[in-house]
């Protein structure tokens, strides 16, 4: 019918065309009418196709919040904007009798999947329907982001994901760990100079694990205690405010208003890439020429280039169809810095915000950090996988912020749910983290800042796939170990020698970032004032 629609607009078009051409339309009057017309034409085409999208749900027989033009199930633009998790929210207790249902943002059809076994289908048992995240198809011209782990699909996924695997084994991750301690000697000497004073703790620990992953990942010392300023941390401001420029929020806003897709050519300013694949390639020309080696996934990331696989510790050698290159070696370089920097650097300032706030938590957080390194002389890898009580603390503090708010997923394969309800190819999924991890059945009293729902007896109690903050599946997080110890190494480094309290510049409670599709973080400075319990080492 639509189509039908759409064949006599054309139509009309060409009439108008012609009679425009064969000159037969003089008056203005009649020019106004003619363009008037056409208007109020594509407007009703448009319209209706626009509203058609909204009965994808209904078709498959699957329950479903309705959508209207042009915000879909939202309600406003304001409802919109708000931080994901809360909107999602919203949508997850309006439908509480549903195990799954679909809603709409604006014109697109999105499934979420909120009951534990439906989850456990989706992410593990019958992956092979879901394999891809919604962002996929990335251009070939934006080759930071095409190559990248998380945005590849298919095949081309398992392969890449297969072979970098093996650079995230517990021990290559005790292989780096010398790095880490370099760059938190940085972080401390910045704490011992702010004592006495108040410290914005999330600049601090950005900081410090900016310094982290330039090292793991590119081989360089960026040291940002000393200099903030850093070129590949104004690559990454610049990727991010581009992201956010009005050009593409412009584009991507026609995108989804448009009843036809409009392909993107690239998201990546021209500048970055040519800063990233500069660096990555005088870099790996260096070692290659003076046969360097070190202890970091560029390393590992030459090797895959050279030999075409690594070795897992636990497994043979794998050997997959995907060539490394340099373009290959420089997105994976450059989502590593992304994917590790933000995410353990919003769970540190999390956690140190929550431990201002409980200071009984902090001080026996701090007595286990000072009677585990009294035993191993010093803070090794070990030591800080010995810390229990600091993966509760963490393990918390990722329950109470997950990281993302939503889990993606792609139907690949069609799929029909163990009640009927039919999933299509290229219908997309989200599973509700910030929800499900928020949701009083599973963890009583959500609100509350309470490390002991993690110790040995309960957390055997946690019923699973309501708990996510890693994502879960064969595509969860492949860089979780890399991003515990990160996160675990900070707070080691604060709590260790100081003690962190609230000031009268302290957000209490904290805002969360309102764009929908970013990752959970803070609202602007974290401030907290500091108290030395040891003295400087
Ligand atoms: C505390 C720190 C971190 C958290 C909370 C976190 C969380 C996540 C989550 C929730 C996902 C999506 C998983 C899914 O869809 O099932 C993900 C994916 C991913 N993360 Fe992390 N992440 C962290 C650190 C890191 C680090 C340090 C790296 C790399 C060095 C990394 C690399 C990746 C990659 C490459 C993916 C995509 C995996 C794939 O599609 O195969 N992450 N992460």
């Amino acid at each position: 019918m639509i189509r039908l629609f759409d064949n006599w607009l054309y139509l009309n078009t060409l009439f108008f065309i012609q009679l425009f051409s064969l000159k037969q339309v003089h008056t203005f009057n009649e020019m106004f009418a003619i363009i008037i017309s056409l208007v109020v034409i594509a407007a009703v085409v448009y319209y209706r196709r626009y509203r058609s999208f909204y009965s994808h749900w209904d078709k498959r027989g699957i329950p479903a919040i309705p959508g209207s033009v042009p915000w879909g199930s939202y309600s406003s633009r304001s409802h919109m904007r708000q931080y994901q998790g809360f909107s999602l929210d919203k949508f997850y207790y309006k439908m509480t009798n549903h195990p799954y249902f679909g809603f709409y943002d604006m014109r697109s059809p999105i499934l979420i999947a909120k009951d534990p076994e439906v989850i456990r289908l989706i992410l593990t048992k019958e992956f092979s329907h879901f394999i891809d995240r919604t962002y996929t198809g990335l251009p070939k011209t934006d080759p930071l982001l095409h190559y990248q782990l998380f945005s590849l699909s298919g095949n081309k996924w398992r392969a890449l994901r297969t072979k970098l695997t093996p650079t995230f084994t517990s021990g290559r991750m005790k292989a780096m760990f010398p790095l880490f301690l370099d760059c938190a000697q940085g972080l401390n000497s910045l704490l011992w100079s702010r004592v006495g004073s108040i410290v914005d703790v999330k600049d601090a620990v950005a900081r410090f694990t900016t310094d982290v992953i330039c090292s793991c990942a590119f081989g360089l010392q960026t040291n940002t205690v000393v200099e903030p300023n850093h070129p590949l941390r104004k690559a990454a401001a610049d990727f991010l405010a581009f992201g956010d420029s009005l050009y593409l929020k412009f584009r991507l806003l026609l995108t989804l208003l448009s009843p036809f897709r409009i392909p993107f050519n690239r998201f990546t300013p021209k500048s970055v890439e040519d800063y990233i694949m500069k660096l990555i390639s005088d870099t790996v020309e260096y070692r290659e020429k003076n046969k360097i080696t070190r202890n970091d996934f560029l390393e590992l990331l030459i090797q895959l280039k050279n030999k075409g696989s690594l070795k897992d510790e636990r497994k043979e050698e794998v050997e997959e169809n995907f060539e490394i290159n340099l373009d290959v070696m420089a997105a994976q370089s450059f989502l590593f810095f992304f994917a590790g920097y933000e995410t353990s650097s919003s769970v540190q300032t999390f956690c140190l915000y929550e431990l201002a706030l409980n200071q009984d938590i902090q001080q026996k957080l701090r007595n286990e950090i000072q009677e585990v390194i009294k035993i191993h002389g010093e803070v090794t890898y070990q030591a800080v996988n010995d810390m229990k009580y600091l993966h509760m603390v963490v393990s918390e503090t990722m329950r109470k912020y997950p990281t993302l708010p939503a889990l993606m997923r792609r139907c690949v394969i069609p799929f029909t749910m163990p009640d009927g309800g039919k999933i299509q190819k290229g219908d997309q999924i989200f599973i509700p983290i910030w929800s499900l991890q928020h949701d009083p059945q599973y963890f009583p009293d959500p609100e509350k800042f309470d490390p002991e729902r993690f110790s040995q007896e309960n957390e055997r109690n946690i019923i699973p796939y309501t708990y996510l903050p890693f994502g879960g599946g064969p595509r969860m997080c492949i860089g979780n170990r890399f991003g515990l110890l990160q996160t675990k190494v900070g707070l080691i480094t604060v709590i260790r020698n100081f003690q962190v309290l609230p000031c009268d510049k302290t957000s209490i409670p904290l805002k969360l970032v309102k764009n929908s599709n970013n990752i959970t973080a803070c609202e602007g400075p974290i401030i907290l004032k500091l108290i030395p319990t040891a003295p400087e080492n």
